[in-house]
């Protein structure tokens, strides 16, 4: 085993505007890399700049060797092309995994990708370290976007379980979720979810973070999550709140893959760890 010390895991965010929850979330990641030792960089782009200038500074960190995961925030500027700027990130550095290639891996089961996104491995870490088996059990996901409801449902079905999945969409979602053991929401709806939703003893993991005017506030919001909290508490046999539930999960899995990277970078690696 080749010594580790020395080798310092590094992530790059690129900031693209200035929307006070991305800066806020922004923040956190920081934070989270601070805490642990992962050193940070941060590019602060403005919100009326070209596409090119955003890949030319995701083309930097590609180069750059300090550097082993990359994050784009998102949402971008409507001006910019998504697809165009993800695809840009070196697939070795892609630790939201949301490059196409990440992405096909993670849809094909014979197959493995470098990086899950990191809200879809919260969840699926919080059921996991909480004990609740997924073979064969019904799952709801609210939500299919490419951040975490596509992602999420593609790592459930990997762990064999039975998946629907609910989007704008779909009529009477209710009727899917009460027959679900376990739902997830990530729509970004506030209480979408209500009590009468939930058959008894479902497991509930709440991803929606929706500001909501709170006068009351420092801020003058606060957050809230996509699930009538007081109505499912009553019904769940686990339940997460928003906030201090899946999002400092989400943090922590960003800085898991920004340490595998490293790790496969400097060698100390040979393969992304099992999903
Ligand atoms: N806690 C955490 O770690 C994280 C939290 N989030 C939060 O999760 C939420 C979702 O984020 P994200 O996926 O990026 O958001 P998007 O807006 O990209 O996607 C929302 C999804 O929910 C679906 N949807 C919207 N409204 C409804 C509805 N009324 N009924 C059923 N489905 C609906 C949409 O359907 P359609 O496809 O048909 O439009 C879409 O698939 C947000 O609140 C976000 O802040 C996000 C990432 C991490
Ligand atoms: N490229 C990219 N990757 C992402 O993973 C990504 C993104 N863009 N864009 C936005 C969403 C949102 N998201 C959150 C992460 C953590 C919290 C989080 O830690 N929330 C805390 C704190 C909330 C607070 O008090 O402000 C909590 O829920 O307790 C929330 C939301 C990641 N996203």
């Amino acid at each position: 085993m080749k010594n580790a010390v020395g080798h310092v895991p590094g992530l790059a965010v690129v900031l693209v505007g200035d929307r006070r929850d991305s800066e806020s979330y922004v923040r956190y990641k920081i934070k989270g890399c601070e805490e642990v030792g992962i050193k940070s960089l941060l590019a602060e782009l403005p919100g009326n700049c070209t596409e090119d200038v955003v890949v030319d500074s995701v083309s930097r960190f590609n180069e750059d060797p300090s550097v082993h995961g990359i994050l784009v925030q998102l949402p971008l500027p409507q001006h910019m092309d998504e697809e165009r700027i993800l695809s840009a990130i070196s697939l070795e550095k892609d630790v939201d995994g949301f490059h196409p290639l990440n992405v096909g891996n993670l849809a094909l089961r014979s197959r493995k990708p470098l990086f899950v996104p990191c809200a879809a491995k919260a969840c699926l870490e919080l059921l996991l370290q909480s004990g609740i088996e997924l073979m064969g059990k019904h799952v709801t996901v609210i939500g299919r976007s490419k951040v975490v409801g596509l992602p999420t449902s593609l790592l459930l079905q990997r762990h064999h379980a039975t998946v629907s999945i609910i989007h704008a969409f779909t009529t009477n979602p209710e009727e899917i979720t009460r027959q679900s053991d376990i739902v997830i929401s990530a729509a970004g709806v506030a209480n979408l979810v209500r009590g009468s939703w939930l058959k008894k003893g479902a497991v509930v993991i709440d991803v929606g973070t929706n500001p909501i005017e709170d006068p009351t506030s420092d801020y003058g919001y606060r957050l809230t999550g996509d699930v009538c909290f007081e109505e499912a508490v009553k019904l769940a046999s686990a339940i997460t709140p928003v906030p201090g539930g899946v999002g400092p999960v989400t943090i922590a899995m960003l800085l898991a893959n920004t340490l595998d990277s490293a790790k496969l970078a400097y060698g100390l690696a040979t393969e992304s760890p099992e999903l």
